[in-house]
């Protein structure tokens, strides 16, 4: 493999000469005898394509440019084209013999590797009869990695993980064997289990921006632009009650400055499992520890890592670690809508997003949000009804908008949670083991 621009990977050609046929023979041999013995490099690999994700390329991609690559490193694949949207997900969590498999592969976007996520830790528990409801259930470790082929629309897991989104670098990724620990949160309302996130929890704008940008799909990747601009144009704000459990003994702070990259001091130093239980018996501890702030909020996203993508380069928290067992809470409190644009925009340049007097950034391990008011949604209230009609009048930076709904939604990596009260919880089983992290190649 030959490292080139922006953390591309290529394959790399080295020839052997030598006029001895017989020889030659017994090098192929070795070779093949001393890769085999390399036990981290899969060989059998099952592999879902989302054929309808980002522009519609996934099969295309997998064929020309991931096949002939596990080809060559002798990987059989197993591939299944989904039909439906869960298809990937219901197939592992029921049907798959995993047994036969080193890893799984998603070829789509961040939605598909959601799908592929919650299949195999779903079936893991339930093979280990472990109830996911329980929000401090221990879970037990999945020993499948994940491999994915950027082939969505965004693409931030891969991004994020990766540094690229390359179908080429993934796939020499996966066949070199190479592996990223990730921290996974759980999502709850009360004692029902609603999701697993990896990358962001969004309520406010980025709800609404992906619960809009929805219905529009047809457009494919451009629907997050227009979604975007009329998300920002209506400029909502909602009321709430955020409580969180900052983080113990981490090394890092959102605002250090720091990027996570493979081999990250601070993902290594985490603290040990030891730490962890002692500090999760606690419960008179833990329950001094939350600090809660209500008020009115235009976005509060939860980012388990940077959540960069090519949209985004520094990504929402750009000091996130992919690994350290927290997520970053970020409040956005309600301003005008000139001191939002100045917000959003400094996710572009080298500005500090979070150095605005309406911003606050907190590294923790839980957090839990309840809404000024009830919910009486469902979710196909959420995902049918259009909550707001046309545009607010656009305020300058001292006015104050009152354009006020009562309820965003919570966009989990990219779907619609049906509920907007949740407690979200950081793996802890999943974070402070190295060796029991879902790991992506
Ligand atoms: N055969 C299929 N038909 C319809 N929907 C599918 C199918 N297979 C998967 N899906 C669903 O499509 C959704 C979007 O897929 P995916 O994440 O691959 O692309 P994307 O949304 O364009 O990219 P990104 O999530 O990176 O923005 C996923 O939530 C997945 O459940």
């Amino acid at each position: 493999v030959r490292r080139t621009r922006q953390q591309q990977w290529r394959c790399s050609d080295v020839t052997f000469q030598c006029a001895n046929q017989g020889l030659c023979q017994q090098w192929i041999q070795v070779i093949n005898e001393q890769l085999s013995l390399l036990a981290n490099r899969p060989k059998s690999l099952l592999v879902y394509i989302n054929p309808y994700g980002g522009k519609r390329r996934g099969k295309r991609i997998y064929k020309q440019k991931v096949a002939p690559l596990f080809r060559r490193a002798c990987i059989s694949a197993d591939v299944i084209v989904t039909e439906r949207a869960n298809h990937a997900r219901d197939h592992l969590k029921t049907e798959a013999n995993l047994d036969k498999y080193d890893g799984v592969v998603c070829v789509g976007g961040d939605g598909m590797f959601s799908e592929i996520l919650h299949g195999l830790v779903t079936r893991t528990q339930t093979d280990s009869g472990v109830d996911q409801n329980q929000p401090d259930a221990e879970l037990v470790p999945c020993s499948l990695h994940i491999g994915i082929i950027p082939a969505g629309s965004t693409d931030c897991i891969c991004f994020a993980t990766v540094g690229t989104n390359d179908p080429v670098t993934s796939a020499l990724h996966i066949i070199v064997g190479d592996s990223q620990p990730m921290d996974v949160c759980s999502v709850h309302h009360d004692d029902v289990f609603l999701r697993y996130s990896v990358s962001l929890l969004g309520y406010g704008f980025y709800g609404d921006l992906l619960t809009d940008s929805e219905r529009k799909r047809w457009l494919g990747p451009a629907r997050y632009d227009l979604s975007g601009v009329k998300t920002f144009l209506s400029h909502n704000y909602y009321e709430g009650t955020i409580s969180f459990l900052p983080a113990e003994n981490n090394m890092g702070t959102p605002r250090d400055k720091l990027q996570c990259r493979s081999g990250c001091c601070v993902c290594q130093h985490k603290p040990s499992s030891k730490d962890n239980k002692q500090w999760e018996m606690s419960e008179e501890k833990e329950n001094s520890g939350w600090s809660v702030i209500r008020g009115k909020f235009i976005a509060i996203n939860g980012a388990s890592m940077s959540c960069a993508c090519p949209r985004s380069p520094k990504g929402l928290s750009p000091s996130a670690h992919l690994a350290d067992g927290t997520t970053d809470l970020i409040l956005v409190r309600k301003c005008s809508r000139l001191d939002f644009l100045r917000h959003l925009l400094r996710h572009t340049n080298k500005e500090d997003q979070f150095d605005h007097s309406f911003v606050e950034v907190h590294r923790v391990s839980k957090f839990r949000f309840q809404p000024r008011h009830h919910e009486l949604v469902s979710l196909e209230d959420l995902s049918e009804s259009p909550k707001k009609t046309g545009f607010s009048p656009i305020c300058s930076a001292q006015t104050t908008c009152n354009y006020s709904t009562a309820h965003s939604s919570w966009t989990c990596d990219g779907e619609i949670l049906p509920h907007t009260a949740i407690q979200v919880r950081l793996l802890s089983c999943f974070a402070r083991n190295k060796e029991s992290q879902p790991e992506v190649h």
